[in-house]
């Protein structure tokens, strides 16, 4: 069972924050929940929420304005941290993109990191962990985030239809394999060998395949967003979502930057969406 650190009251639910051993990262790991007053009751969807670099479980939950709309909604929302901590693989904590706060939702394969970095597999047990443990509705799980945590949802999404059922995502890391911030996660991580990069690029698993979500995927990205042509490059991942068929639709938004009062602007429509998803 998890252990509850905190618990506070949230528009007529509950905000949780939970400490928990994790067989696959092998360390302690935290999480947060929102429990809508609906969840008292029955079973709900539940949305997982990846975030990105530099942040933990807890940026979402008091920067996105969630909670409003997954109360009226009757949404379970539940965030992991962002990477492993205090793992002692030395120069963890040396860049604010790489180690600590910088997970990339993948596996590690090259040593030190291979130990304990492996968030990818995290949010596997995470899923059956909340099914087990909260009224997760196990058939109505779905998966968003942002910028690396974008890239993670759709990763994740991609590799896993039959988890997560619904998947968008806020100015992702669409084609990691080609900017500098993949690069470099890829390389520290996974090695040299670009075959292994692959299972970690939504752009590249796209080409792959054959329209995994028919009920479309969604995008928003903000055109003031200083990342967008160097990192994130949406421009790549919609290409593969044409050439799969795979329906996608990237809402681009002038004036808008990289940062939460963009999340928490579109957060709305994009809880809408999955609810009608999932059902
Ligand atoms: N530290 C970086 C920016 C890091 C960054 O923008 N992180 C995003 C995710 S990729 C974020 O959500 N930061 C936390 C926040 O905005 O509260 C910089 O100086 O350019």
């Amino acid at each position: 069972m998890p252990e509850l650190i905190s618990e506070h009251a949230c528009f007529g639910g509950l905000q949780r924050f939970y400490r928990h051993h994790s067989s696959a990262i092998g360390l302690p790991m935290r999480f947060s929940v929102f429990l809508p007053s609906a969840a008292a009751g029955e079973r709900l969807p539940a949305m997982f929420y990846l975030a990105g670099l530099t942040c933990n479980e807890e940026t979402f939950m008091t920067k996105a304005g969630a909670q409003r709309h997954a109360a009226r909604e009757g949404m379970i929302l539940v965030a992991p941290d962002t990477s492993p901590r205090d793992t002692g693989v030395a120069g963890e904590l040396d860049a604010w993109d790489f180690g600590a706060g910088a997970g990339f939702y993948l596996d590690a394969t090259t040593a030190p990191w291979s130990e304990h970095y492996r968030m990818y597999s995290y949010l596997l047990e995470l899923r059956e962990l909340v099914i087990a443990t909260l009224p997760v509705d196990g058939e109505r799980t779905g998966i968003f985030g942002h910028s690396m945590g974008g890239h993670g949802a759709l990763v994740l999404a991609l590799r896993n239809p039959d988890l997560f059922r619904s998947v968008s995502a806020f100015a992702p890391i669409a084609a990691p394999s080609l900017c500098p911030w993949g690069e470099k996660a890829f390389t520290g991580y996974l090695g040299a060998d670009h075959a292994a990069w692959q299972r970690y690029d939504a752009s590249e698993l796209m080409r792959t395949m054959q329209a995994p979500f028919p009920d479309g995927i969604l995008i928003d990205q903000g055109l003031a967003d200083k990342f967008l042509t160097t990192q994130l490059r949406p421009d790549m991942f919609e290409t593969a979502c044409a050439q799969a068929g795979q329906r996608l639709e990237i809402r681009r938004h002038a004036g808008y930057d990289h940062g939460y009062y963009f999340i928490s602007t579109f957060m709305e429509a994009h809880l809408r969406f999955h609810r009608e998803n999932l059902g």
